[in-house]
């Protein structure tokens, strides 16, 4: 609907001039698991491109009314708003806009492209194939990708133990893994990826190695680049189909592990935490602040757990990275370099 935009949150980093607009979206399931997508009209917009239902949130009006306005108007059906799924901040040079992406718990009526645009039900796996905003790409990984990424501790002296613990970890549902294992020796370090490997496709887990393309081109298995790598990659260095993601810390290490074709990239430090001592973490404004200049997946990293998944959503996040918040053993000293 034509309305004057809603004006929301300006953090400071921000020249005034840049209006902030706060828009609710719904994600519409059917009975079979599909997802409902409309397609922008001509003569709007972003014509042609695909989105999930809703619009801009009017001034003194609460989320929850606007999105349930928003699809009367647009499909004809009444809903009930149902729990939060992410909010993505993203910028352009002209704006920038709070995308807040909730379920739909139930709905009465049957949808039907009110203002001429048309529907789609898209199966999840098959949402890829439609071309949508870049805010949106965030929302579709939150939709399709694990909510959580471990990165495993050193091993300390007991392999067996240590392999237990990564079988319990992907047995608690982590189901993306990213094998961190500095300061250990080749052979044994090959043979914990060989033990990991098997224990993560015994649970349909995703593993990725951390630093080493030669060993992920040797195996298979997924590459993760820790900046100083990211930042002297010229080209993606597996092949795409091969999982690939990066350490970031700030804009311009995001910008690269976008042009590189990154799957994702894990963001941080966000909060204290042990593995750097006396360093505060750079806070969820900060995260927000670079989240909205990108649109791959990112997992915040530093200090948090599963029970900062909502929390990380409600700031942009694919979800969490940890090695404490998700192995289900103990961790003993804490690996030099890394925020988790
Ligand atoms: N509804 C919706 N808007 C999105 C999505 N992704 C995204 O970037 N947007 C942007 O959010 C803004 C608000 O969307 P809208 O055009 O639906 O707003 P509206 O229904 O209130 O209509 P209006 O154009 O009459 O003000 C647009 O600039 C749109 O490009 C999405 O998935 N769904
Ligand atoms: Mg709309």
């Amino acid at each position: 609907m034509t309305r004057p935009e809603a004006t929301g949150r300006t953090p400071g980093d921000d020249p005034p001039q840049r209006p902030s607009i706060h828009v609710v979206a719904a994600v519409i399931t059917d009975a079979r698991g599909r997802i409902l997508l409309a397609r922008r009209a001509p003569g709007r917009e972003l014509a042609g491109l695909w989105e999930f239902p809703g619009g801009k949130v009017d001034p003194g009006e609460t989320p929850e009314a606007a999105l349930a306005r928003e699809l009367h108007e647009e499909l004809g059906i009444e809903v009930e708003v149902g729990a939060p799924l992410m909010v993505v901040p993203h910028r352009t040079p002209s704006r920038r806009l709070h995308l807040d992406v909730r379920r739909i718990r139930a709905w009465r009526g049957t949808p039907k492209g009110c203002e001429g645009q048309a529907l789609a039900w898209v199966q999840p796996q098959r949402l890829a194939r439609y071309d949508m905003p870049a805010p949106d790409h965030p929302v579709v990984a939150a939709l399709l990708q694990p909510d959580r990424c471990l990165v495993t501790p050193a091993p300390g002296v007991d392999d067996g133990a240590w392999l237990d613990a990564l079988a319990a970890s992907v047995a608690n549902g982590v189901s993306r893994v990213q094998f961190r294992m500095h300061g250990v020796a080749d052979d044994r370090r090959r043979r914990l990826l060989e033990g990991a490997a098997r224990h993560c496709e015994a649970a349909g887990a995703q593993l990725l190695v951390n630093g080493d393309a030669a060993l992920a081109r040797a195996t298979g298995v997924g590459l993760h680049l820790p900046a100083a790598q990211l930042r002297v990659s010229e080209s993606r260095p597996v092949p795409v189909g091969q999982l690939l993601s990066a350490s970031c810390h700030d804009a311009e290490e995001l910008a690269l592990a976008e042009a590189l074709g990154c799957d994702f990239a894990i963001l941080g430090p966000v909060l204290a935490t042990p593995s750097h001592p006396g360093e505060p973490g750079i806070g969820w404004a900060r995260f927000e602040a670079l989240r909205e200049r990108v649109s791959l997946p990112l997992y915040a990293i530093g200090g948090l757990g599963v029970d900062d998944i909502a929390t990380a959503r409600s700031h942009g996040a694919q979800g969490v990275a940890a090695i404490r918040g998700l192995w289900a053993g103990a961790v003993g000293e804490s690996p030099a370099g890394v925020a988790a």
